[in-house]
């Protein structure tokens, strides 16, 4: 039989229950329709090539089809499930993200959003704890889950490390969280920052009654990373947090699953996502990034920080709406706003996000006049605040390190 470009446009397809749909935004070629580009797409993300084939096993039942095309330059490719290997997450990207990106027929192509069936979902493990880990692993109650990275980003040896997480822990926030960049490095050794600092958890657990954890970033090779999965689990810590974008999609899907007996949660920090989303014509949405890190099984992930730090956010809201929503039965995924927050913005984030986050500060901690413990107050007193429906003003009246820090920052938007 014959496989040419027309076979994979209907644009009255009715898709399957079990199809996976995709939305593109597509610019074709100068000299191409939206029509024969859409084709194109569906084409060369399933089963077709730039000839016509002719072939003697009927494949047709794997290929995609493209349909509703709108005005706005969008189009829904539908995927048969029987196209994709269970729970293999690069194999489903090198279809519905892979060469399409780089095809002539379209000037720019940006996948947008993916609707997931129960036929591809449950192939995946999906989160352990997801939101849960606030209670679950914390004490959070009802407030925001609070980290905080220290700064310098990269510099300080592992004691100073440990000094800062003490004094932050101490100052109110419930998790120290090392930067995406700070891994095993000659200046601040892996083992030798967790031991201390878990060995400083301790002591602000013991002081303050809550308990303190740690986001040891075990960014590496992937059997490296496993293996500093398990020393941090040796060490006590129940977090872990894989620079998922950098690290890859299926280092982090082993990580998951190698670790899964050691009951840890898995924070993705999205270091160069924005390679992927930045661009509003070309790429991979965070929002899609966002599905696949929750299929891999992430429990928290940064989305921003909507509108109000230093970096450029997508749709921060619409995407931890889609996080929090039902996801044929895997669980839900604790977003993180991080990146320029300080506590003269948390309110105004907090409108945004709601407060079932995990807020997460460096600069606008350790920048404190005062010091880290003086910046984790006020950060987790302007936190309480917005949860009890006080202004930051009203509350820096009982806490003096909060009053500081509005007077240092205000309400300005970091660059
Ligand atoms: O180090 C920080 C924030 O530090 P600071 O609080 O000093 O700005 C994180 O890497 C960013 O949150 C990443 O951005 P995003 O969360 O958007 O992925
Ligand atoms: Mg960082």
């Amino acid at each position: 039989m014959g496989i040419q470009y027309d076979d994979f446009l209907d644009t009255a397809y009715s898709p399957a229950a079990d199809d996976l749909r995709c939305t593109f935004r597509i610019v074709p070629a100068s000299d191409m329709s939206m029509e024969a580009a859409a084709a194109r797409v569906a084409s060369e993300s399933s089963n077709g090539t730039w000839a016509a084939l002719d072939v003697e096993t009927d494949v047709s039942r794997l290929s995609a089809v493209a349909y509703a095309l709108r005005d706005d330059g969008t189009v829904k490719v539908a995927y048969p499930a029987d196209l994709f290997e269970d729970g293999n997450l690069a194999q489903v990207l090198s279809c519905i993200a892979g060469n399409i990106m780089g095809m002539k027929a379209v000037e720019s192509i940006r996948l947008e959003d993916c609707e997931w069936p129960a036929a591809l979902a449950e192939d995946f493990p999906g989160p352990r704890y997801g939101s849960a880990v606030k209670h679950r692993l914390l004490d959070a109650g009802d407030r925001p889950a609070l980290a905080t990275v220290p700064k310098p980003k990269v510099g300080l040896p592992p004691e100073a490390h440990a000094q800062v997480g003490y004094d932050a822990w101490m100052g109110g926030v419930d998790l120290l969280k090392d930067d995406e960049n700070l891994t095993d490095q000659s200046f601040n050794p892996f083992e030798e920052r967790v031991t201390r600092s878990f060995d400083r958890a301790d002591e602000a657990e013991s002081e303050t009654g809550d308990r303190k954890d740690y986001l040891v970033n075990i960014t590496a090779e992937t059997d490296e990373m496993v293996r500093r999965a398990e020393f941090v689990a040796d060490h006590g810590g129940r977090f872990v947090m894989v620079d998922i974008v950098t690290a890859g999609w299926s280092a982090l899907q082993t990580v998951r699953e190698r670790t899964d007996d050691l009951d840890l949660a898995i924070h993705a920090h999205r270091a160069m996502h924005a390679a992927f989303d930045r661009l509003p014509h070309h790429g991979v949405s965070m929002r899609c990034l966002a599905q696949f890190a929750r299929l891999a099984g992430v429990d928290h992930l940064h989305t921003g920080t909507a509108g109000f730090g230093k970096l450029a956010n997508e749709d921060t809201v619409g995407i931890n709406a889609w996080l929090r929503s039902d996801l044929h039965g895997l669980a839900d995924v604790l977003p993180v706003a991080s990146g320029g927050l300080h506590p003269g913005i948390v309110d105004s984030v907090l409108d945004e996000t709601g407060g079932d986050v995990m807020i997460q500060a460096g600069g606008g901690i350790h920048g404190h006049p005062d010091g880290t413990r003086a910046g984790a107050e006020a950060f987790r007193a302007a936190a309480e605040a917005w949860v009890e429906g006080e202004s930051p003003d009203e509350r820096a009246e009982e806490v003096p390190a909060l009053r500081v820090a509005l007077d240092k920052w205000g309400t300005e938007t970091p660059r």
